[in-house]
């Protein structure tokens, strides 16, 4: 074959990602009416369904057991690597299609070895690709709740480089909850473009599209399905079928990124606020969301819960391998935000460093926002005639008193 006409026909990562949702499709396929024919089977022996019907659904069953394992079988992948292969031997080392050719036969592959691992997992974890950097991007967004309402949001644009911590605030009502809704796929714009590392939501692809996120609500006592700590965050994983056998390390290692892995065997009813809100974060991170969505993850708990979520924060954004995007009425939160998003009548009106969003004099005033307990003590102090450089760190400012 010539590299002219293998180029023409040759697969990409788009065949994969094609070939990775179909797998996955049909393994929920599959999984969804192994379920149902175990109950059938149940109702044929109490008689409350017949003999026919039960047939009926063992061949529907049978079916697609069998479509799920052609799919499996496709020689497509490895046919594309034997091409590659075949050009390379028809390319002179002295040709210059040689390096060309040689390209095509690494890239077919990478897509073979990429292949090999989703018929592995027979595509049970099968994750959309990664095709940009930017975590997040919203693309001129509009959205109503119904046809005779206002926008709830309007002509909204942004971008998130991924392991970013991003504050986003603004007074009530003024569009964050239905960002955040439309960002996890629950609510569909009327217009515009939200894109996850690269991939545009549309409804294909959402089931697939969520698993970059994670999402830790309002009020802990809304997020407990277990009976322990431990059966918590085994419950999402046991969801998301992961191997039974990998589980007690997950469940280990996420309730330590919490500090809660002393815990494990409690009840989280009895647990304090911050406590509890810690294991919401604990399952969450066991399902190794790339995107955390923090719904107003404080503001329900005492001073000192909040402390224990803000410092976690802190910690996962450290750690780099996160994009935090955490919606507060917190204002004190802002400062450790890498960003903050301000939000007014469904407007995005700043995107700024949080120093930017504070410094810029009356602003956050304008909007009826607090300014954060920080900035307003320098305020007063120079205002008391102390000579201050502006900090957005209490230690600094302490430092600086002690000068004066
Ligand atoms: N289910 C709904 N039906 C109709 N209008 C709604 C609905 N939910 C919100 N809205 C309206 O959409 C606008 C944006 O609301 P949204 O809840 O997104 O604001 P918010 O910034 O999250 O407010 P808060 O800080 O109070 O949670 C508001 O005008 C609100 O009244």
């Amino acid at each position: 074959m010539q590299l002219k006409e293998f180029k023409k026909n040759k697969l990409t990562e788009h065949d994969i990602e094609l070939y990775r949702t179909e797998l996955n499709e049909l393994y929920k396929k599959k999984t969804l009416d192994n379920d149902q024919l175990f109950i059938a089977k149940t109702q044929l022996l109490n008689n409350e369904i017949s003999k026919e019907t039960f047939k009926t659904m063992k061949a529907e069953n049978t079916r697609i057991a069998k479509e799920f394992t052609t799919s499996l079988k496709t020689t497509k992948f490895k046919d594309n690597l034997k091409n590659a292969m075949n050009v390379v031997k028809s390319t002179r080392a002295e040709n210059q299609d040689y390096i060309e050719a040689n390209e095509e036969l690494n890239y077919a592959k990478q897509l073979y070895e990429e292949f090999r691992l989703i018929v592995k997992e027979k595509g049970r974890s099968a994750k959309i690709l990664k095709l940009s950097d930017y975590a997040i991007e919203i693309d001129h967004l509009n959205f109503r709740y119904n046809a005779e309402f206002p926008l709830a949001l309007k002509d909204v644009s942004f971008k998130i480089n991924h392991g970013e911590y991003i504050a986003v605030i603004g007074h009530n009502g003024s569009g964050k909850s239905t960002l955040s809704k439309i960002l996890i796929g629950v609510l569909t714009p009327e217009k515009g473009i939200v894109k996850l590392f690269g991939n545009v939501m549309n409804s294909q692809n959402i089931d697939q599209i969520r698993q970059f996120l994670g999402i830790v609500f309002q009020n802990p006592d809304n997020q407990f399905i277990g009976s322990t700590v431990r059966a918590d965050i085994a419950f999402g994983l046991e969801n998301k079928r992961v191997e039974p056998k990998e589980m007690p390390r997950i469940i280990e290692e996420s309730a330590k990124k919490v500090r809660m892995e002393n815990f494990l065997d409690n009840e989280p009813l009895n647990l304090s606020g911050g406590q509890k809100q810690r294991v919401a974060i604990a399952s969450t991170l066991a399902l190794n969301p790339d995107i955390l969505i923090f719904d107003e993850a404080t503001s329900m708990l005492d001073p000192k819960g909040k402390r224990e979520i803000k410092e976690i924060m802190v910690e996962l954004r450290n750690q780099g391998n996160k994009t935090i995007l955490s919606i507060t009425h917190d204002m004190d939160e802002i400062l450790n935000a890498d960003k903050v998003l301000v939000m007014n009548n469904g407007e995005l009106i700043r995107y700024g460093t949080p120093k930017e969003v504070i410094d810029e004099e009356g602003f956050l005033e304008s909007i009826h926002l607090g300014i954060p307990f920080i900035a307003q003590v320098e305020k007063e102090l120079k205002k008391a005639g102390f000579k201050i450089n502006k900090t957005n760190d209490m230690d600094n400012l302490v430092k600086q008193l002690w000068k004066n």
